[in-house]
């Protein structure tokens, strides 16, 4: 109560005594002035000495045994605020991927807000209520603002308010990892550790994907007012080892967002597929990896161009047929599916696919506007090493960095070799041992290099070269 009155005095600009004193006179008119006249002018003189607006938000719905989504937003939002201003907490553990700490307001404490400029103030209060047969405690939060801000906080804060604490809460909530089988879709628990900040690439590239992927996250409106299906597609591409798969799940991490893992070799036919994607929820990544090879997409689009101008009549017909009873995936109805089936979902969706081959890939699969981002994740270059080593070895820089930039510089390693070749024997870890143990495997590489050059050469210019 004392808390609540000096915030009340507080938001007025008043000392404590003078709104005790407005408080006072309040109740002498509530006991000797007329009651209608009371429900005529108490509006009005409310107003006046107290021009704000209380909004209410209780914990449970109206069948009083289920939470209300707008009070777990409201307590998710609060959260940070929480955590800088009350005085009492209340902790409980999330059980999410990281198992992180949330804290929410204790009963009876009261944090403010700013939006736009304009304060706000929240409070968490809690009301116990006897019936013949139980007692029952009711909570619920209360949203004071000064009423010349009623349709500021009506409209745009509280949509923001709602709209934040549930994007909070699906970054914190335990993730899935789904993959297919059987035509339908089976989860685990998706707990991978990969992060921007550990994956291993140039950090400008880096910088610009996390950008993209922002935006996108931010694009609701945006993909709404353009008219087009919220979802991007990435296309990963290099050889093995590169970190195509620990990119996906840097991603899934970064933006909060589930895995869906497509094995499309599993998918029947061209309907399950439409149907798998439906199913998937939104916030999500849809992955194929190793598009290559997962059905032969490539050739199967050049033979039924073949096929379709061969054939004529009936004969057309009975190819048809034939060919949905044994067809599985062709590529024109993943083309379908990577265009078409998103604007029946709601939801934001990425699809990415990962590939050792760009070049085999039909250029319709990947063309913009289904693949909107290729990105190229190439052997180890030097800014790619400097992440390991800050990963592996806690390293920044070290008198045996310039070498291993030369041998980088002159040879072809995986970012998962130099990682293999860093990795710590000892713990703490001998930097110089790892760095020097990463040099001798660039150097074998390097000569390994220059040797099969050389019978290359050789097999060119050999004698045998040239003659009948
Ligand atoms: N760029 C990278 N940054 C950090 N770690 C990496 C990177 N590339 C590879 N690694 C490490 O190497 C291992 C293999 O990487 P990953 O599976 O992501 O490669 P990939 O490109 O998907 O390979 P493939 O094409 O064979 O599927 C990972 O466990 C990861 O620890």
């Amino acid at each position: 109560m004392i808390n609540h009155f000096n915030i009340a005095a507080n938001m007025l600009g008043l000392s404590g005594s003078v709104l005790a004193t407005a408080m006072f006179l309040w109740a002498i008119i509530q006991q000797y002035f007329p009651h209608n006249f009371i429900n005529k002018r108490s509006k009005r003189f409310l107003t006046l000495f107290y021009p704000y607006i209380q909004i209410t938000f209780n914990e449970l719905t109206s069948e009083r045994f289920r939470r209300s989504e707008a009070y777990s937003d409201i307590e998710t939002y609060l959260r940070k605020t929480t955590s800088t201003q009350a005085k009492r907490l209340k902790a409980e553990v999330i059980k999410n991927n990281t198992q992180s700490l949330a804290l929410s307001m204790d009963d009876h404490e009261e944090v403010s807000d700013e939006f736009n400029g304009v304060k706000v103030y929240w409070a968490s209060r809690k009301t116990v209520h006897d019936t013949q047969s139980q007692s029952y405690e009711k909570r619920y939060y209360k949203l004071t603002f000064h009423n010349r801000y009623r349709q500021l906080v009506l409209t745009d804060y509280l949509k923001h308010v709602l709209k934040q604490g549930k994007e909070i809460k699906l970054k914190n909530r335990l993730r899935k990892l789904y993959t297919n089988n059987g035509g339908q879709w089976t989860h685990v628990v998706f707990e991978h550790p990969a992060s921007f900040q550990t994956l291993a690439m140039d950090p400008v590239k880096k910088q610009e994907i996390m950008d993209d992927l922002t935006t996108f996250s931010n694009g609701e409106e945006f993909y709404k007012r353009i008219g087009r299906a919220w979802k991007r597609g990435y296309l990963l591409y290099g050889p093995p080892g590169t970190g195509k798969s620990t990119m996906i799940a840097a991603m899934a991490n970064f933006l909060g967002y589930d895995i869906y893992d497509l094995e499309l070799t599993a998918v029947r036919d061209n309907t399950e597929l439409k149907r798998l994607l439906i199913e998937t929820s939104s916030k999500s990544i849809i992955t194929i990896e190793d598009i290559d090879c997962s059905t032969d997409l490539t050739s199967q689009r050049k033979e039924s161009k073949v096929l379709e101008e061969k054939e004529s009549g009936s004969t057309k017909k009975q190819n048809k047929e034939n060919e949905s009873k044994t067809s599985k995936v062709t590529l024109s109805g993943l083309l379908n599916s990577v265009d078409g089936i998103w604007s029946a979902c709601g939801g934001d969706r990425l699809i990415v696919f990962t590939t050792n081959h760009v070049e085999k890939l039909d250029p319709a699969l990947i063309r913009r506007g289904r693949m909107d981002k290729h990105v190229e994740l190439p052997y180890c270059g030097f800014e790619a090493f400097r992440v390991l080593a800050r990963n592996y070895l806690y390293l920044e820089t070290h008198e045996l960095f310039e070498r291993v930039r030369g041998l980088l510089e002159e040879t072809k390693m995986t970012p998962a070799d130099v990682a293999e070749n860093l990795m710590p024997k000892t713990s703490p870890p001998d930097q110089e041992e790892c760095l020097m143990s990463l040099i001798g495997a660039l150097e074998k590489v390097k000569e390994d290099a220059t040797r099969n050059k050389a019978v290359e050469n050789k097999v060119k210019n050999g004698p045998l070269n040239g003659s009948i």
